[in-house]
C-alpha cells in the first residue's frame, strides 16, 4: 500500500490553493429549506468534514460547491472566484474536482483510460492535432501518460491500469475515481462518502490514500462522510448540519463533544 506519496508526484504550491469561503448559504426546494444560512471555511491544504444526520443538507452542500445546484441565497468563494451561479464545467475549469456516493465510471473502460479521462481538462493541442499525429500533440499525450502513471502509483492502481474498471473490486473502483478526480490536478478536492460500502480494509486503505493526498499533494479536501471514525481520522476541522443549519464547527475532537452535536446524532438513533 502507498502510504506516502512516490517523489515524482509533484505537491501544488501551497500558494495555489485558495482559501474556500462559503457565506450564509441557502438553498429552497420548493417550500422545503434544505440549507439554512450555512457558513463556513476550508483552510488551503486542509482537509474539511462536512457532516450530520440523514437529510442534513450535506450532500446540498456538495452539489452547490460543485455547480449541480444553485443557491437560493448567499456566497461560495475560492480564492476571488465566485463559484455560486457557475455552471460544473466552469467550476472544474477553476480547479475543484469530486467524486460520486455511487460509483461514475464505465464498467468496461481500463482502469488507464478512467484516469486519462481526468486529463482532459488539461488538454492543450486538442483532439484534432492529436489525430493528425502532430509532434506537439504527441509530446503532450506522453506527459499525460506519464502523469496518469504516476497518480496510479500514488493511488495504489499502478497494476490494475489495463483491467477494466468494473472488473475490480468496490474498493478499488472508489480508489479510480479518486484518481481520476486527482487526474485533474485539482486545488479543491470534494469527496462524497469515499468510504461509504467498503469493507473495513478498504476503509483503512483509501482513509491512507486520502492522508496521502493531503500530505503529498497539498490541496484542500471537502469530505461528506458518515463513518466517525474516519471523519475523526483525516479532518482538521469539521462542519456539522442539522435540519439544513450549522450546529458546530471547528476541530473534531471539539465537534465530537459538543452537546448539540451529541444531540442531533443520538436524535437520529432514536429514530432509526
Ligand atoms: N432536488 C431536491 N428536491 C427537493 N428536496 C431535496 C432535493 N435534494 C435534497 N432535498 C431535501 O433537502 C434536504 C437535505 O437533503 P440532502 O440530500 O442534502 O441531505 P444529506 O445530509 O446529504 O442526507 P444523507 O446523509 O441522507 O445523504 C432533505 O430534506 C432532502 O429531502
Amino acid at each position: 500500500m502507498t502510504s506516502s506519496p512516490p517523489e515524482t508526484a509533484p505537491r501544488t504550491a501551497a500558494s495555489d490553493v485558495p482559501r474556500l469561503r462559503v457565506r450564509d448559504l441557502t438553498v429552497r426546494f420548493a417550500g422545503l429549506t434544505a440549507l439554512d444560512g450555512v457558513s463556513f471555511t476550508v483552510e488551503p491544504g486542509s482537509v474539511h468534514a462536512v457532516i450530520g444526520p440523514n437529510g442534513a443538507g450535506k450532500s446540498t452542500t456538495f452539489n452547490v460547491l460543485s455547480g449541480v445546484h444553485r443557491a437560493t441565497s448567499g456566497s461560495v468563494r475560492l480564492g476571488d472566484a465566485e463559484l455560486t451561479g457557475l455552471p460544473p464545467h466552469r467550476i472544474a475549469a477553476l480547479g475543484v474536482a469530486r467524486t460520486f456516493q455511487n460509483l461514475a465510471l464505465s464498467a468496461h473502460t481500463t482502469v488507464f483510460d478512467s484516469l486519462m479521462l481526468g486529463r482532459h481538462r488539461l488538454t492543450r493541442t486538442g483532439f484534432l492535432s492529436a489525430g493528425l499525429h502532430l509532434p506537439g500533440a504527441a509530446r503532450e499525450a506522453a506527459r499525460h501518460r506519464e502523469r496518469v502513471r504516476e497518480i496510479a502509483a500514488f493511488t495504489g492502481l499502478e497494476d490494475h491500469l489495463d483491467r477494466p474498471a468494473g472488473s475490480l473490486p468496490y474498493g478499488l473502483q472508489k480508489l479510480v475515481e479518486l484518481g481520476r478526480a486527482l487526474c485533474t490536478e485539482p486545488r479543491l478536492l470534494l469527496l462524497d462518502e469515499p468510504v461509504a460500502g467498503m469493507t473495513a480494509p478498504e476503509r483503512r486503505r483509501t482513509a491512507e490514500v486520502v492522508a496521502a493526498v493531503r500530505e503529498g499533494l497539498g490541496i484542500s479536501i471537502v469530505l461528506v462522510e458518515h463513518d466517525m471514525a474516519v471523519v475523526m481520522r483525516l479532518a482538521d476541522a469539521v462542519t456539522v448540519l442539522d435540519f439544513g443549519r450549522r450546529i458546530a464547527d471547528g476541530p473534531p475532537e471539539v465537534v465530537q463533544r459538543d452537546p448539540a452535536v451529541v444531540r442531533a446524532y443520538l436524535g437520529q438513533e432514536a429514530t432509526a
